[in-house]
């Protein structure tokens, strides 16, 4: 499947406006403090502006009917509000408590009136109630250890809800404001888990396309969890099975962190699921260096400097061999270079006669071949427990975060915790009646739930 990015991005001059960073200070280990003071959180840089193809501007969205259920299972007056545990683009994420079942979920809270009123960033409306539904329906289909579950949606006349799995252990984000950086152990371990979400999303056709680390959560006992997929794009092929995420072709407008968004995108070539592969190695770099290998102010600023560097980042020397090549195959802006991580995830089932003319291949630069599962990064990872979660289910992560009291959040930012439950007047004010959200609603079946509680 190939995407390729509409908005107009050929008239941007690229001008290297932001500070580049002296070559000396990326090479030395971070301390702690020195990187926790500096990081921020990316969703408050600039993100892409979405402008859509043409063809896809359309008044009516058709998204969602067909695959929602009819009954609105549940009301906003079936939960209590704990306390606020985020902020996203259309409204709070809240902890709430099921009056009924005293069963705790993360509720995102998403205002129709943000989503349908028309603003300069984002104007084509139907593509963002497309994104919406697009969360909705993805969850609803997905069923994996190292993603967030979905149990229930509704809406009334101001918002839309998704009742989420509590992830109690806060966003890497958090862990990494706290610590710095993360060994190499840890981030190959939380590097594993992620590509084990990423293989299963790709292999359903999902491309996920946010990577980054407030997107990722620590469950209870330290294993990772993605949440967020409103910018995750799935296939319209349901029955492709082989390698569905290639097989279309379809046109899609993105938005993405520019930081984690692979240079494809930024330029506004056509891209695939490889995409998420780079921006795993950026995110990896984040874990150990304590930001990724590209920052900058703005989408140009990194493109710059992503364009400068002809031999990719720098790798700081502190890092092993290993990662460094493991960093060097991921983060290959070339993306026909690139680690082609889906394809090679295991052994290769290519004969010696192949496997020698692939080698040939590989010396001049071209493709990197080899197994990823059994690159030395992951030499202590056990990747059939974790591919079927019973790592997940039975051993702890490499960090566990502090839970005295599941309601409490401590692993959650003061900054979203402090925030009121209620909405403030001009929020509660705006109510929107629209068929536009019809069929949203939707409740997991009795088997997921009884699974999961
Ligand atoms: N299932 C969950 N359990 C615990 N916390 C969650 C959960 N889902 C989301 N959060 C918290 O809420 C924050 C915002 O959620 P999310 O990223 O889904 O919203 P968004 O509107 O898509 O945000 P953005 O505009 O930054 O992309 C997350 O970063 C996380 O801190």
């Amino acid at each position: 499947m190939v995407f390729t990015l509409d908005e107009e991005l050929d008239e941007l001059t690229i001008t290297d406006s932001d500070n580049e960073e002296a070559p000396q200070q990326l090479l030395q280990p971070p301390g702690a403090d020195h990187v926790a003071r500096r990081r921020r959180r990316s969703s408050k840089l600039e993100k892409l502006p979405v402008i859509a193809p043409p063809h896809s501007r359309r008044l009516s969205v058709s998204v969602g009917e067909g695959q929602a259920s009819s009954l609105d299972p549940k009301v906003l007056s079936d939960f209590k509000p704990v306390r606020a545990l985020g902020q996203g683009a259309y409204g709070k994420v809240i902890l709430v408590k099921d009056d009924s079942t005293s069963k705790l979920y993360a509720m995102k809270q998403l205002q129709k009136a943000e989503i349908i009123i028309e603003n300069e960033d984002t104007p084509d409306v139907s593509k963002r109630v497309e994104r919406i539904f697009a969360e909705r329906t993805i969850l609803s289909q997905l069923d994996h250890p190292n993603v967030v579950k979905l149990f229930y949606t509704f809406h009334d006349n101001s918002k839309l809800y998704l009742l989420l799995q509590y992830i109690p252990g806060g966003e890497l984000f958090y862990h990494l404001k706290e610590r710095g950086t993360l060994d190499e152990d840890t981030a190959a371990f939380y590097a594993a888990e992620i590509s084990c979400a990423l293989k299963f999303l790709h292999q359903k056709g999902i491309v996920y396309r946010d990577l980054k680390p407030e997107n990722c959560l620590l469950d209870a006992r330290g294993h990772l969890v993605l949440t967020d997929f409103g910018l995750s794009k799935k296939s319209v092929d349901e029955n492709s099975s082989s390698s569905p995420a290639e097989d279309v072709s379809e046109l899609h407008s993105i938005i993405g962190t520019p930081e984690y968004c692979a240079p494809e995108i930024l330029q506004g070539l056509p891209y695939t699921r490889n995409c998420d592969w780079y921006s795993l190695g950026c995110l990896v770099y984040d874990m150990l260096v304590g930001k990724p290998p590209y920052t900058g102010a703005n989408h140009k600023v990194i493109l710059n400097k992503i364009q400068k560097e002809k031999a990719g980042p720098r790798i700081p020397y502190y890092l092993s061999e290993g990662m460094k090549d493991w960093l060097g195959a991921l983060l290959k802006k070339d993306r026909n270079k690139r680690w082609d991580v889906d394809r090679y995830w295991a052994a290769p089932l290519t004969t010696k006669k192949e496997s020698g003319s692939r080698k040939k291949k590989r010396r001049a630069g071209q493709e990197r071949v080899s197994p990823y599962t059994t690159h030395f990064v992951f030499r202590k990872i056990n990747w059939t427990m974790m591919q079927d979660g019973a790592l997940q289910r039975g051993e702890q992560g490499p960090i566990m975060p502090v839970i005295t009291d599941l309601e409490l959040a401590e692993n959650f930012d003061e900054e979203f915790t402090s925030l009121a439950c209620e909405d403030d007047d001009r929020e509660t004010t705006a109510t929107f009646k629209s068929d536009v959200f019809k069929g949203f609603s939707y409740k997991a079946s009795g088997s997921y739930l009884e699974k999961y509680f």
